[in-house]
């Protein structure tokens, strides 16, 4: 619920503001309107190819925050009214992006141009209309780790000044150029040299979100369900494929990976400070993650088997998981991050955020989601008698 009387981390009370949301309509965008719609006085305008995950937050007219949220069906690629938005606006924060690794190495030039040339014209109507920014990039411009190239057996590799990613000391560390696999992290590391430049150079007041591996229920789609069947989402919404399906997790390359997960709610939590705290986290880059839910991908396929089996009240498969190798799960020029910690000094001392939510009730709460919202359709999919064309 709204309230007048709410103070900033100074005691500052906060004034209500405008918030033009970029890529609003995506898995981020809906928890973060879902939050300030909830929460909060601010009015949000909201722009997406797509409202179907939010839906729920435009409609009915009856909600207590009708009025304060306006959906607007604008591509950014080919339509510059969202710039009228922008001047509205207090601040604008764009989402908008290309952002699964199935489509880096497969659709590199949609990739760049998402991330790069189109949040361009974004970071340019902020600056030039004296506008402040939070621009989404990711922990993927940290690339690999530098303990990744030290031999397997070197007790460094243990030592976290090899492993532990920090906004303002580690090094930025792709792979070549045939693995287009880095054409993302290449594209986000640019638009954020961008947008750093203009606030050194033009005095744009910006913030810089890494995100590491936000995770929760309306994450991107369940192949043949609400997306297309041959699609490859985020390994979150693959897996839960998998289980929902009954067939054994594909594990790419061993499943050897490193991440760190946090829980959606924890992560707009630390968005949230950010609104609301400009004079904190105005010039700052933050890695938004939780240190302590560290699994490998194998770990993470059997956690999740685990847990599917409790709230679906199925047994766990037999055989729950197989091996692929990545160029049969993502073709030519994959590549991966060995490993993902973030350093969370930052965060904590700019806006004291700490991730509450552990792996096993994180994936609780979303397994229990995906299983209510998603069991019975693929049920009858896959009663569905196969036609002959
Ligand atoms: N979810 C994570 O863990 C994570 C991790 C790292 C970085 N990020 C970054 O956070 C941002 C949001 O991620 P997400 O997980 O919500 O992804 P998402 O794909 O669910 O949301 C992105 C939204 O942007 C919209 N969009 C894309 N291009 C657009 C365009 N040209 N015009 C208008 N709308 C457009 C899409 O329709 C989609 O709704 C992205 O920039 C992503 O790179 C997310
Ligand atoms: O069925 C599967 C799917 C994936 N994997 C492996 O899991 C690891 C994580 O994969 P995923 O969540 O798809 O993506 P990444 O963590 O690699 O990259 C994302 O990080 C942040 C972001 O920027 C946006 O969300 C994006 O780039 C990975 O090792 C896969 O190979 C699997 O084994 N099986």
């Amino acid at each position: 619920m709204a309230s007048s009387a709410r103070v900033d981390l100074d005691g500052n009370p906060i004034k209500a503001m405008t918030i033009c949301m970029i890529g609003a309509g995506g898995f981020i965008g809906s928890h973060l309107c879902e939050k300030l719609m909830a929460e909060t006085p601010h009015k949000v305008l909201a722009v997406d190819v797509y409202n179907d995950k939010i839906k729920h937050v435009l409609e009915p007219a009856s909600l207590p925050w009708a009025g304060r949220i306006q959906f607007h069906r604008i591509n950014i690629k080919n339509d510059s009214r969202f710039e009228g938005l922008i001047k509205m606006a207090d601040l604008t924060i764009n989402l908008a992006a290309i952002c699964t690794p199935a489509d880096y190495n497969t659709r590199p030039l949609d990739t760049i141009y998402s991330n790069f040339i189109d949040a361009l014209p974004v970071v340019k109507y902020c600056s030039e209309n004296n506008k402040r920014l939070i621009h989404f990039s990711t922990c993927e411009v940290y690339g690999k780790t530098i303990g990744s190239f030290l031999p397997k057996d070197s007790p460094l590799r243990q030592d976290p000044a090899y492993f532990i990613l920090k906004e303002d000391a580690s090094p930025c560390i792709f792979g070549s150029i045939e693995k287009q696999r880095w054409s993302y992290a290449c594209a986000k590391q640019l638009i954020e040299r961008l947008v750093y430049a203009e606030g050194a150079e033009n005095g744009l007041e910006f913030t810089i979100v890494r995100p590491f591996n936000w995770i929760g229920p309306r994450m991107d789609f369940i192949p043949g369900i609400d997306g297309p069947s041959e699609g490859v989402p985020r390994v979150l919404a693959c897996f839960s494929n998998n289980l929902l399906r009954g067939e054994p997790l594909k594990l790419v390359d061993g499943g050897q990976s490193q991440r760190t997960f946090v829980y959606i709610k924890d992560a707009i939590e630390a968005v949230l400070l950010m609104i609301e705290n400009p004079a904190r986290a105005n010039g700052h880059i933050f890695n938004v993650g939780n240190p302590n839910n560290e699994v490998t991908v194998r770990q993470l396929a059997e956690m999740m088997t685990e847990v599917y089996s409790k709230v679906s009240g199925e047994p766990a498969l037999e055989v729950p998981t197989i091996d692929v190798s990545s160029k049969e799960f993502y073709g030519e020029g994959y590549d991966d991050s060995d490993k993902r910690i973030p350093d969370m000094t930052i965060i904590n001392t700019q806006l004291g955020w700490n991730p509450m939510t552990s792996l096993w009730d994180l994936l609780e709460s979303t397994l229990t989601y995906q299983h209510r919202t998603y069991a019975e359709a693929i049920k009858k999919a896959i009663s569905k008698p196969v036609t002959s064309s």
